[in-house]
């Protein structure tokens, strides 16, 4: 059973229950915090909307998809969006949660533009896909985004708290340590929703949270939405393309062919109408052709009456933003500082993820070590012909690389798939402490990895190395570092697993083909020796070739470490540059 008001419906009596104590103790806390909701029911207390749109579109693929829509969302109250599939809910959300492109007209929430990083920390998302890490479990992936919110390591007890509170709302205690993968949709859905619970949101968007739930599970779900907006004064948007959920909802409003039909309490709607649902009311409004250009209003009383606008001003049709600028297109707001502890978050929580899959793991660090293995023997007859040692030198520093490119592609993407990487970048995570996450975790990862194929090579394999074998363990990391740099970068181009798998040959052979491995460079024809000079992996080969023959560093070996190096970085600012807050 979840945690919230006893009636089971709109749980606006769990004040007086053990858990409303808890539920009136967050919300104090939120209130006292900097920004906290305001208080939804103060007498004479008429708080502007939480959400405000005056003449909202959003193009798509050409398409006008929300066409100038106007209207408020009370604060504190719970408002349903509701209307057909493919009507424009999921867009509208998107727009207000701020991670959808192409947004035209005014639309301020929380009193601040939509979009501004500020207000990062102060809405929970949840997409219509539950956006969760699948190989980490319930109270893992909690704590990761519990980390995003709140990384400081002082709030470690305030963080397992929220945890625990988030765990009780959703009635996913028992399940607490159970991959989220090994979950049942509905709770999946919820591990999803726990997550937008975490860090005491003012306003929650909620995309179908109850799709595909039994009744049960349902009617508990909307208790515990009311039970938030009475006892923690947050403020919830929820959609549903479900009719009968309408009459849950504080307020309404109701889309069609990305258009606003109707902005209403359901009763007024349904007094208006002369129906007795909400579902024939919304026929009754379309069979009319009843398209209300007035928003609805923040106080609950319907206002289709050409009264004015709450704060006196003229009919908003066309209206700008106040401060007279558009929307923001671009995420030109300031961006999150990068943090360490957000980075060392998202490190810890890519390694959990390997280890939920001790597979990949030994692969990762096996395959090297058994392919340097393969070569020394296929070069066993040509035995002191010195064959082994270039190739053998070589490939422990392109091992790696190739490794890391794909796993980090096949990674990146997954979190662009799933939802988790619209997620973070709708939280307050800097592109950079992403970024900075993945090429430590992965960098960890290669070291081992090199570390071993490095070992074997030189005191079982016999590889006949003149320099120092940490120079070899050097460019080998930062090779890997470029791979995990590159994988990065091109997930951004790849639309499934099966393209970002087929971007290592174009993206590696042919680095691997003009690198020096299978022709002396400087013995190709011109255009390929001018192509060489600018892939990366040939200052790989050469650095490595360097060590190989001479005892000491040499400036043509700090030459190939800078170029990898440099290219490296590079590459990780493109991948960077390739995380989008907004989808198109
Ligand atoms: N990338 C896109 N390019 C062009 N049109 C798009 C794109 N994504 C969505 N659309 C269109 O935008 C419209 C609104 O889509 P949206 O997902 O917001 O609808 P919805 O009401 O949330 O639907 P559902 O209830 O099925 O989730 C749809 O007609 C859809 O076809």
């Amino acid at each position: 059973m979840m945690n919230y008001g006893s009636d089971g419906t709109h749980g606006r009596d769990v004040a007086g229950a053990p858990e409303g104590g808890r539920a009136a103790r967050s919300a104090l806390r939120a209130a006292s915090a900097p920004g906290g909701p305001s208080a939804p029911d103060v007498p004479g207390h008429d708080p502007a909307p939480a959400v405000r749109a005056r003449g909202l579109s959003v193009v798509r693929g050409g398409r006008t998809v929300l066409d100038a829509l106007d209207f408020d969302v009370a604060r504190g109250r719970v408002t349903g969006l509701l209307g057909p599939s493919g009507c424009g809910k999921t867009t509208l959300m998107r727009a207000i949660a701020g991670t959808q492109a192409h947004v035209d007209g005014a639309l301020d929430v929380l009193d601040r533009p939509a979009g501004d990083a500020s207000l990062r920390p102060r809405i929970g998302y949840v997409t219509q896909a539950p956006a969760v890490y699948d190989d980490l479990t319930v109270r893992q992936n909690l704590g990761y985004f519990a980390r995003v919110l709140h990384p400081a390591r002082t709030a470690r007890a305030a963080r397992r708290e929220a945890v625990d509170r988030v765990l009780a709302d959703t009635a996913l205690a028992s399940h607490a340590d159970v991959l989220a993968g090994h979950l049942s949709g509905g709770q999946r859905s919820r591990v999803s929703l726990a997550v937008a619970l975490l860090g005491d949101p003012e306003l929650l968007v909620l995309d179908e949270p109850t799709v595909g739930l039994d009744p049960v599970l349902r009617r508990d779900l909307w208790a515990l939405f009311h039970a938030l907006a009475a006892d923690r004064g947050v403020t919830l948007l929820v959609s549903s393309h479900v009719m009968d959920e309408a009459e849950r909802c504080d307020q309404l409003l109701l889309m069609r062919d990305g258009r606003l039909v109707a902005a209403d309490t359901p009763a007024a709607l349904t007094a208006r109408t002369g129906t007795t649902t909400v579902e024939s009311a919304f026929l009754h409004v379309i069979a009319e052709g009843d398209t209300p250009t007035r928003p609805a209003a923040v106080d609950g009383e319907p206002r289709h009456d050409g009264a004015p606008h709450p704060e006196g001003e003229p009919h908003p049709e066309g209206e700008r933003h106040p401060e007279g600028e558009r929307h923001p297109e671009g995420d030109s707001r300031p961006a999150p500082r990068a943090s360490v502890a957000r980075t060392l978050a998202t490190t810890t929580r890519v390694l959990r993820q390997l280890r939920h899959d001790p597979r990949t793991i030994a692969l990762l660090l096996v395959v090297p070590s058994a392919m340097i293995t393969l070569l020394r023997y296929v070069f066993d007859g040509t035995a002191g012909t010195g064959t082994f040692d270039p190739l053998g030198a070589s490939l422990l520093g392109i091992f790696p690389m190739i490794t890391m490119f794909l796993v980090t592609s096949i990674a990146t993407l997954r979190e662009r798939t799933s939802g988790t990487l619209e997620r973070l970048l709708a939280m307050p995570l800097g592109k950079t402490d992403l970024i900075s996450g993945y090429a430590l975790a992965f960098g960890a990862l290669a070291i081992v990895q090199s570390a071993l194929a490095t070992g074997l090579s030189l005191w079982a394999l016999d590889l006949d190395v003149t320099g120092s074998p940490w120079l070899l363990l050097l460019v080998a990391v930062l090779d890997a570092l470029l791979g995990t740099a590159l994988g990065l970068f091109v997930s951004a181009f790849a639309a499934s697993e099966f393209q970002a798998v087929q971007f290592m040959p174009a993206v590696l052979m042919p680095q691997l083909l003009l690198c020096g491995l299978f022709a002396p460079r400087d013995e190709m024809q011109p255009v390929l020796s001018a192509l060489s000079d600018v892939l990366p992996m040939s200052y790989a080969v050469d650095a490595m070739n360097e060590v190989l023959r001479h005892p000491d560093v040499t400036p043509d070996f700090l030459r190939g470490l800078a170029v990898v190096t440099g290219c490296a970085l590079l590459v990780l600012s493109l991948g960077a540059a390739t995380l989008r807050r907004r989808t198109r």
